[in-house]
This record gives structure tokens, sequence and C-alpha cells, in this order.
């Protein structure tokens, strides 16, 4: 396998998995090839999205923090792999903390190690303008009827660095997650594809949430899906401030005071093995 040698650190957020590999000490072309080759799950390594570390290109941020789905592409967002990367760079001895700095392709972002394990991450605003998500709609609203396999389906919108669709559920566990999935992800109406969330309201504080993601299929859980749906609910006006998110995987903490204010996320990181590509 080409990149002989290569240093890689195999970690998760909740069930979500990651290779992480610091591109600062060492070399990593990450074309789509491979990118897929380590994410591949039976030739490779596997993983649900591949995390590079690289040199901040100037400003205020410590890192870059580059994105890679398990499909090769490259993307904007990721918050459970945002809280890994914190807890790699620190143990790495790239960085001290507890706050680390980084630029993504969609803007700046902070991580913070609590003293007891957990990392919180400002996700940013979330945007809602169609423009900023891409979604295809003549003009922001609450909800969006959208038309799936001859069905008509009420979703919601927003990017939170990435492109989330919404739909709310009765109950997670019997969302239609396999068939609905593929199809919205593709959906014309998202230009650059999109992640599927399928959110349960439990109460005002508390939601389950199953996501179907944009380039890796249905993952164990999706930092910025929860953050995503956690927007969208509370715009709707069904979720409170602070609302505990249980995915498949586990729970994250989402903290969002309302319209035009970044969005916060806690929760766990976890260090898997440390490994060399043969
Ligand atoms: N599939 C996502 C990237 C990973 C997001 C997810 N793993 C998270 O924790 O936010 C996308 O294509 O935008």
């Amino acid at each position: 396998m080409e990149h002989k040698g290569l240093r890689f650190t195999k970690m998760h957020g909740l069930g979500n998995d990651f290779v992480v590999i610091d591109a600062i000490n060492q070399h990593f072309d990450p074309t789509p090839e491979n990118v897929r080759r380590l994410a591949d799950r039976h030739r490779g390594i596997g993983c649900d999205q591949l995390l590079l570390v690289e040199p901040a290109e100037g400003g205020e941020a410590d890192f870059r923090y580059r994105i890679f789905n398990a499909d090769g592409g490259e993307v904007g967002q990721c918050g459970n792999g945002a809280r890994c990367f914190a807890r790699f760079v620190v143990d790495h001895g790239l960085a001290s903390g507890p706050e680390i700095r980084v630029e993504t392709i969609s803007g700046p972002m902070r991580l913070r190690l609590e003293p007891d394990g957990p990392v919180c991450v400002d996700m940013g605003v979330p945007r809602f303008e169609p423009a900023e998500i891409p979604f295809d709609a003549p003009a922001r609203t609450k909800s969006y009827a959208l038309e799936v396999g001859g069905e008509q389906y009420e979703i919601g919108a927003v990017s939170m660095g990435n492109p989330h669709a919404v739909l709310r559920v009765d109950d997670v566990d019997e969302a239609p997650v396999a068939r609905l999935g593929p199809l919205i992800e593709a959906h014309p109406r998202f230009p650059q594809r999109v992640n599927v969330g399928f959110m349960q309201i439990v109460s005002p504080r508390h939601v389950r949430l199953r996501v179907f993601e944009r380039g890796a299929g249905e993952t164990q859980a999706c930092g910025s899906g929860a953050c995503a749906a956690v927007a969208i609910g509370r715009d709707r006006g069904w979720l409170e401030e602070a609302v505990a998110v249980d995915l498949t995987g586990g729970g994250l903490m989402i903290r969002w005071e309302g319209e035009g204010k970044s969005l916060r996320m806690t929760g766990p990181a976890t260090t898997v093995y440390e490994g060399r590509v043969a």
C-alpha cells in the first residue's frame, strides 16, 4: 500500500470512527483514492472519516483541520472529529491545550479540552439561508416540503459548515433511515448532497437522533448532525437552549442561545490504537 510506514491513530466519537493523521510531521497526499483505500473496512484501516492535522495557514489558528468522508470527498465540518482532533494534538504533544483554535475549509472553530476528559467545541453559527446550506429553495422558511420517491416530506435545512436536512419522526427506532437516507442525501435540491437526520423529540431538553451521513452512510453518531437537529428544533420552537441528544453510539450535550449565536457541543473523544501502514 502507498504511504508505507505512515503513522496513524484510530479514534472515535461515540462510535463515529476516524483515522487521524499527523500531516505536519509526515507526508500524506489526500487524493480520493488514497482516502478511500485507508477508509476501506476490509482492505484498509477502516473509518467513517479521515482527519488530517496540518499546519495553520496563518492567522489566529493553531492548526488546519481537514476532513474526508470514507467516499474520498473533502468536507467542511465534522463535530465528533473535532473533539478527537483536540485530544489527538494534545496527546501527541503538538499543542498544550486546553483551548485549541483550528481553521477548516468552512471557517474557524475553537476546541476546548475539559479537565475530566470531554471536549467542548464551538461549532459556529448555524446558517439557515438556503444559499449558505446549499439548498435549492426560493427563500428561507422554518420548514420545506421535499418530494422524495413520489412522497412529500417536511424537512428543516441548515448548515453547520456542512449541509444537513432534518426530519422529525415519532420513533427513531422505526425511522426509514436506510430507505430515505440515500434518496435525500442525493436529492437534486441539495447540489452538494446532504447529511440526513431523523429526530425524535422526547422533551424540549431531550431528543433521540439517527443520521444518514453524506459520503459515509448511517453512522453511530454525527456531531454536526446533532447540532443541526437542535438548531432546527429550536428554530421551530420545539426545543430549549440546552438539549441532550441521544445517538445510537451515545449522548452529546448541545447548547444554543438562538439566532446569530454560536452553538456549542460537548462530548467524549476516544483513542483506540496507534498504527503504521504496512
Ligand atoms: N458526513 C459529513 C462529514 C462528517 C460529519 C460527522 N461525522 C460529524 O461528526 O459531524 C459531511 O459529509 O458533511
